[in-house]
């Protein structure tokens, strides 16, 4: 936004002490969609302080009801109260006109007119697209509880449920209750990603209207789920992230070739079961994603040993199935595809996806969810391999 004179900018210049006071603290309160101070995206447009100390603060939201209107009205109030110098604090809401919406959207994305898709090869954001052979092996929990755990490690984390057909990630993440689901914010044609266990989460899932998600089936077909994919890229704003996770359908189907396309420096996470018999599909399912370009950044191994009370193990699914799959994918051409981890079977761990509190956060000494925050500490400590990427910097 330009500075003019009666711009926000203008009104914080000329605020007197306990204005000052009260700008400071607003500096402080975020949107809970977008993860950047109000402040900062213009959405202040005045604050004015009398001479007994009451504050009047007015803000301005994207659109009526918006998701996020009470946070922000109570935190900016709040926020407010706390300054110096005031004793009282009111918040009067009011909420953009076209233009302001256009101006706010252009400063949020930092773009006029034409968008690429997110993620390209160029971006610094890491993107791990996790895939199985088969359906049911925990992909959708794992995905989540590893997006939950990079996202408490102090990452920026996004999660896109590419699963378009299973969509179960609304649910994991505490975004659907009771057969209602979290609807996206939409400003023009940004469409803010609803923010769960402090990630940034899209699904089909979100887009069903009223529809119950328990109760509707998707059946697109390629073009429709490619147009979907790319929009999710596209029109969602995501912002800078660390990491992007992708949940991808099981298999090898059109979405996993979507993905492949628009995202060819991906990485893939591969995750299987200890049978053998899953192996074999698991292993395809990595196949294509090299087919396509991207690398395949590790194996994990789901529903392994069941720990029962007395401390023995009980193998329900076999044994060795994450081991086969990585030793298969490994060879001279691709190097070592290492197991990066094997997550028991644990009842928790259910319970807390269910319910969708995932145990990372509520129950990290679950040992299926130490593993996985053992196994989401690793990926960020090795971060993105920058071998083979171009320099984005040139030399003097
Ligand atoms: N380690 C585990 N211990 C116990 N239950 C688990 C574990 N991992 C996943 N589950 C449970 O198994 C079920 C299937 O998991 P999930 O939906 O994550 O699988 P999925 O591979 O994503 O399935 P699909 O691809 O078919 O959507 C869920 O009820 C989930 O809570």
């Amino acid at each position: 936004m330009t500075d003019g004179p009666n711009t926000p900018q203008s009104a914080r210049d000329q605020a007197n002490t306990t204005e000052r006071a009260v700008w400071e603290q607003l500096d402080r309160v975020q949107d809970p969609e977008i993860m950047r101070p109000i402040t900062e995206l213009g959405m202040v447009q005045g604050v004015s302080v009398d001479e007994a100390g009451h504050a009047e603060v007015s803000i301005l939201l994207t659109i009526a009801g918006c998701p996020a209107a009470r946070r922000i009205e109570a935190d900016t109030q709040a926020a407010a109260a706390a300054a110096t110098g005031v004793t009282q604090a009111s918040v009067e809401v009011g909420v953009m006109t076209p233009s302001e919406r256009k101006a706010f959207i252009e400063r949020v994305r930092g773009d006029r007119g034409s968008r690429p898709v997110q993620f390209g090869p160029d971006s610094l954001t890491r993107v791990i697209a996790v895939t199985s052979g088969k359906g049911g092996v925990g992909k959708s929990s794992l995905t989540a509880g590893l997006a939950t755990a990079l996202a408490a490690q102090g990452l920026t984390v996004g999660l896109i449920d590419a699963d378009v057909f299973g969509f179960s990630i609304p649910s994991i993440m505490g975004l659907s209750r009771d057969g209602q689901t979290v609807q996206p914010t939409q400003v023009g044609d940004m469409i803010l990603p609803p923010v769960a266990h402090g990630v940034k989460v899209i699904s089909i899932g979100m887009f069903l209207g009223d529809e119950d998600p328990r109760t509707t089936a998707v059946s697109w077909r390629g073009p429709m789920l490619h147009r979907t994919i790319e929009q999710f890229l596209r029109d969602v704003w995501f912002g800078d992230l660390d990491v992007l996770l992708l949940d991808l359908p099981p298999g090898t189907g059109d979405v996993a070739i979507s993905v492949g396309q628009l995202l060819p420096q991906a990485e893939v996470l591969v995750v299987t079961t200890p049978q053998e018999a899953a192996a074999d599909v698991a292993v395809r399912s990595a196949l294509v994603a090299r087919q396509t370009g991207q690398k395949v950044l590790g194996v994990v191994e789901n529903m392994s040993g069941f720990v029962q009370p007395d401390g023995t193990v009980l193998d329900l699914f076999g044994a060795g199935g994450g081991k086969l799959v990585a030793e298969r994918l490994s060879d001279e051409e691709h190097g070592v595809v290492p197991l990066l981890g094997s997550v028991p079977l644990s009842p928790g761990f259910r319970i807390a996806g269910d319910s969708g509190d995932p145990a990372v956060l509520t129950e990290p000494n679950d040992p299926a969810a130490a593993e996985v925050l053992r196994i989401a500490h690793e990926l960020s400590r090795h971060g993105r391999g920058l071998a083979g990427r171009p320099l984005t910097v040139t030399p003097r």
